[in-house]
């Protein structure tokens, strides 16, 4: 294969089937309820980084809208089109640009080129391990998992992706000497709690997962070398602190667009021991009180770790000194990823190319938030929510857009699930295939032209949902179709679909919901005994014994069990309340 312009090495070109079939269409259904643009931004600590932080205005006017899931979107391509807009470069042949992503510290639409040509390095700020994870805190891990999924999927990319535990931190230390734990057991402990939320939604785990306390060393090196480029002086009290000069470093602000002279120091700044009251902690010495085991020697004294320079240090060791993607959520702007970028490139390090940012969930208009009260930890929720349909919800809504969380919205993100589900399974009947036997088919599938443009335009998840519901609508049709559906027209459709859905990471087929009780293995168990039933029921029926047959029915209804007769035997699914009747 050649190379194209603005492809990068090893990118995959889709097929180009459907194309036209399923890219067009006004916006329909939309989830006014899950989606605003009202970013409700918590105030930075310093003056200046308000605004459009994520790039929104004007640019999304389609991509907060998720399809319809009643009747299957009709497609959502209006809003984003200038970037979809195919390049002619080979004759007769359509080929897709390349990806591009909003860039929040250019805040434009950047075509990506990794630094390496087919491999891409991606850093994500991952959690403080001081609770057990809510629903806002997933969203990055999900939002993340998508584009890398895509970069992996659409562009053949061979993607390292760090995420960090940041096991250390003056919020651990307090809350677990409030439990009258150790801070390390309290930290793995939640540690775990987050694993486990993430894997039940489907994250693909990172390939490295590094904590904090495992990576002091690379952390000494570091603040050694700003200590010799003069952008960092131990404290001028006694308290072992290292501080990062920011008057040295010109660029300070770079990555919020701010000025030094325009920000204020932050209201719970100390100021003692400091140059300038705006200088941040690299390292932090240690205080009386505090757990001698929460402390590593270094040449300046006892300590522990800064957060903003555990991302530098662990991002440089196992991405190297410039690297591709850094993302996190939008609250991590200021001061971290800003503190994390001057100390990087005051050590003379290249540091991220491009900065992604994702919205907030929010509780009626507010920040969901442990310190608010307000949150739904994942565990909780997926008690009556199934891992799929959260998983579903977390990532449908663009990921710059806010999600404020809603019932209904949850409600209509199951319907959405149920209707992909539900066009599988009649796909699958029809073809005589099991989701097993396809699934390195479907790997190996090219998704449609209109879904690969939409994750390249900046990761639109809704258009790209757009045009997976057109394909189920257009798969349905088939199906409906008089005189029998063709076999091999279902099963190109039924591909298709599961190689999107495969990309989104919401295949109802994917043995992880089989694990977290959602799906899979549990419900080929709920099959076997539900079919026995309807084997009995039409076996009753058949000898006109109507009053076994209508007690069988009762029987299932009463937990949930709706069963539809049709011209190829009776189908079950459950009712959206079964299980908690
Ligand atoms: N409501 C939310 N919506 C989206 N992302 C969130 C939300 N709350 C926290 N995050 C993200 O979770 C990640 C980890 O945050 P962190 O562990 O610092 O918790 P936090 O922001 O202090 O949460 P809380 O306010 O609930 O204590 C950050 O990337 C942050 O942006
Ligand atoms: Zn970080």
């Amino acid at each position: 294969m050649s190379l194209r312009r603005g492809r990068p090495l090893g990118h995959r070109p889709c097929c180009g089937r459907f194309r036209s079939s399923h890219g067009g269409g006004g916006c329909r259904g939309v989830f006014t309820e899950l989606v605003s643009h009202d970013l409700n931004a918590r105030k930075p600590a310093v003056a200046g980084v308000e605004g459009d932080v994520l790039g929104l205005a004007g640019h999304l006017s389609c991509a907060t809208q998720l399809p319809a899931v009643a009747g299957g979107g009709d497609g959502c391509v209006g809003g984003g089109d200038a970037s979809v807009r195919d390049q002619r470069e080979d004759a007769g042949s359509l080929t897709r640009v390349s990806l591009r992503l909003y860039d929040t510290a250019t805040r434009e639409l950047r075509d990506f080129e990794p630094v390496e040509p087919g491999r891409v390095g991606l850093y994500i700020c991952g959690l403080t391990t001081q609770g057990v994870p809510h629903i806002g805190h997933v969203r990055f891990a999900v939002a993340f998992d998508i584009l890398r999924r895509w970069l992996v999927r659409g562009h053949g990319y061979d993607v390292t992706l760090v995420r960090n535990v940041t096991d250390i931190d003056d919020k651990i230390l307090n809350k677990s000497a409030e439990h009258d734990r150790p801070w390390w057991a309290w930290s793995y402990t939640h540690e775990r709690a987050t694993t486990q939320a993430l894997e039940r939604l489907g994250v693909l785990p990172p390939t490295y997962e590094p904590r904090a306390t495992g990576h002091i060393s690379e952390m000494i090196e570091l603040i050694d070398l700003l200590i010799e480029r003069g952008h960092a002086y131990p404290a001028a009290d006694d308290s072992g602190d290292v501080y990062f000069d920011v008057r040295s470093w010109p660029d300070y602000g770079e990555l919020t667009h701010q000025k030094l002279d325009d920000m204020e120091p932050a209201t719970d700044a100390d100021p003692r021991g400091k140059r300038d009251p705006r200088d941040f902690a690299l390292w932090k010495g240690h205080k009386q009180g505090e757990p001698e085991t929460a402390s590593w020697p270094t040449p300046y004294g006892r300590g522990r770790p800064g957060w903003h320079l555990e991302c530098s240090a662990m991002a440089r060791k196992y991405l190297g000194d410039t690297f591709d993607i850094h993302g996190g959520g939008v609250d991590l702007r200021f001061p971290h990823h800003e503190n994390e970028q001057a100390q990087s490139r005051a050590a003379g390090l290249g540091f991220a190319r491009y900065w992604m940012h994702n919205a907030w969930v929010t509780l009626s208009g507010e920040k969901m938030s442990k310190s608010l009260g307000n949150t739904l930890t994942v565990a909780e929720l997926t008690k009556t929510v199934p891992p799929l349909v959260l998983r579903y919800y977390l990532g449908a809504a663009h990921y710059r857009s806010t999600i404020e969380y809603g019932d209904r919205s949850l409600e209509e993100a199951q319907a959405a699930v149920e209707r992909i589900e539900g066009y599988l399974q009649r796909a699958l009947e029809v073809v005589g295939e099991s989701p097993e036997t396809l699934r390195d088919e479907a790997a190996g599938t090219d998704v449609p032209q209109g879904f690969a443009d939409a994750l390249d335009d900046d990761v639109n998840v809704p258009e790209a949902l757009a045009v997976l519901f057109g394909a189920v609508r257009e798969g349905n049709k088939t199906l409906e179709q008089a005189g029998g559906a063709d076999r091999a027209t279902v099963r190109h459709t039924l591909l298709a679909v599961l190689a999107m859905t495969d990309v989104l990471g919401i295949s109802p087929f994917d043995p992880i919901w089989g694990a977290s009780g959602a799906t899979g293995a549990s419900d080929a168990v709920l099959d076997a005994l539900v079919r026995a039933q309807l084997d009995a029921r039409a076996a009753a029926r058949a000898d006109h014994d109507f009053a076994t047959a209508d007690s069988i029915r009762n029987q299932l209804a009463d937990v949930g069990v709706i069963i539809e007769d049709t011209p190829a035997g009776a189908r079950w699914s459950l009712a959206s309340d079964a299980g908690t009747r």
